[in-house]
């Protein structure tokens, strides 16, 4: 079969670099393009020096590539700039996976309340697909414009999707407690990101109002078939990559840490890139994977279930997950390019 073409939106940025990682080994598609405004002319190796010798093409202009001949075309932008190229080529003949947060959430109004930024393409909510394979597989598969999960809400919304389908636990209140590495934040350093501030450091932001409560909220509601109402609190860790989402949860009828091993067992029994843990899972174990590992457990003295969901934020979080949603989206298999062993430690 031929190699399938496809673009890069965004290649100084750490999601753009990660996307090239993982492609260049892919047996399936070419990198035909990749864009910078910034650096525009240069290579990408000079952009990204750890790519000498493996992958130094030209950077061009994003609208470059508006033209080509491309079958799917990566966005990684930040949210607010994505929409731009979302609304002047959506009926272009290649598909799109959007790594930004723009097209995530139902609609303009809860987008524009939350993000506290205008949304100048409303269309594009109806025609996005949330790009969690493990719950909306089907429909990835014929998208044309796929809205490629949160770092935060992949963690989980995996460790908590089977407790909602099988109806185990109270909706009215779940917490999720997160901590990221500093890579999420993107390559430019801001005040709170800058080294003295992170090293040997630890914090809580944007509590009670962090854009991830909502898209965590209405994932699950939407899966679940009901209200869930989420209390979410991420924290930045000194590490560079990373996350582990600690859920808690109260059962709506009895149960064991067995029974509930059995149910996750089972709800993820043919999905390649979760894996079910049975001592607690940590971020090096997950570290330049697309793996989501989980752990789950019951605990009688406060009747409350814990799971703990982790990921590598640039790969399951952001640059992996978008190929394994291209994969789906080009009808390729839906692990080519993504079997990659952890770095450890
Ligand atoms: N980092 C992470 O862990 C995750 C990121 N995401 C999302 O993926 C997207 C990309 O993230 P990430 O790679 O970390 O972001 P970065 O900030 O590292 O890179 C974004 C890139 O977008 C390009 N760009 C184009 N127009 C603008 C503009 N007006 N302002 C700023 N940058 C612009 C720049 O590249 P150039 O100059 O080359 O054009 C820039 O390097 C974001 O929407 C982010 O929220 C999602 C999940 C996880
Ligand atoms: C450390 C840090 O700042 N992390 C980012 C996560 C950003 C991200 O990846 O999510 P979006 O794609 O939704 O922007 C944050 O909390 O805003």
């Amino acid at each position: 079969m031929a190699k399938k073409n496809i673009a890069i939106v965004g290649a100084t940025g750490y999601t753009g670099s990660e996307l090239v990682r993982v492609l260049i080994n892919h047996p399936g598609v070419n990198i035909a393009a990749i864009t910078s405004e910034s650096r525009k002319g240069e290579k990408f190796s000079d952009v990204h020096p750890q790519f000498q010798g493996l992958f130094e093409p030209e950077l061009v202009g994003i609208d470059d590539i508006s033209e080509m001949d491309l079958d799917l075309v990566f966005l990684a932008l930040p949210h607010g700039v994505s929409m731009d190229f979302v609304k002047a080529n959506h009926d272009k003949a290649f598909k799109i996976v959007d790594l930004s947060g723009d097209f995530r959430l139902s609609n303009k109004e809860v987008y524009e309340a939350w993000y506290k930024k205008e949304h100048n393409f409303e269309a594009g909510f109806e025609q996005a697909v949330f790009g969690a394979p493990e719950l909306f597989r089907e429909r990835i598969k014929d998208a044309r414009l796929v809205a490629n999960p949160g770092c935060f809400p992949t963690s989980s919304i995996l460790a908590l999707a089977p407790l909602l389908k099988e109806g185990l636990i109270d909706k009215s209140r779940i917490v999720i407690d997160s901590k990221t590495g500093v890579t999420g934040a993107g390559i430019k350093a801001k005040p709170n990101t800058h080294y003295p501030m992170v090293n040997d450091n630890f914090t809580a932001y944007g509590i009670k109002s962090h854009r991830h409560t909502i898209e965590i909220q209405e994932i699950i509601s939407k899966y679940a078939n009901d209200e869930v109402t989420v209390l979410f609190t991420p924290h930045l860790l000194p590490v560079d990559r990373g996350i582990l989402s600690t859920c808690y949860s109260t059962p709506v009828k009895s149960v064991s840490t067995e029974e509930l091993e059995k149910v996750f067992e089972e709800y993820y029994a043919n999905e390649p890139f979760v894996r079910l843990r049975n001592s607690l899972p940590s971020l090096k174990q997950v570290r330049g994977t697309n793996y989501c590992d989980i752990y789950v457990t019951y605990d009688g003295r406060t009747n409350s279930i814990i799971t703990i969901g982790v990921i590598d934020n640039l790969m399951k979080g952001a640059a992996g997950q978008a190929v394994q949603n291209m994969n789906l989206m080009l009808g390729l298999n839906e692990t080519d390019g993504l079997s990659i062993a952890p770095i450890q430690p």
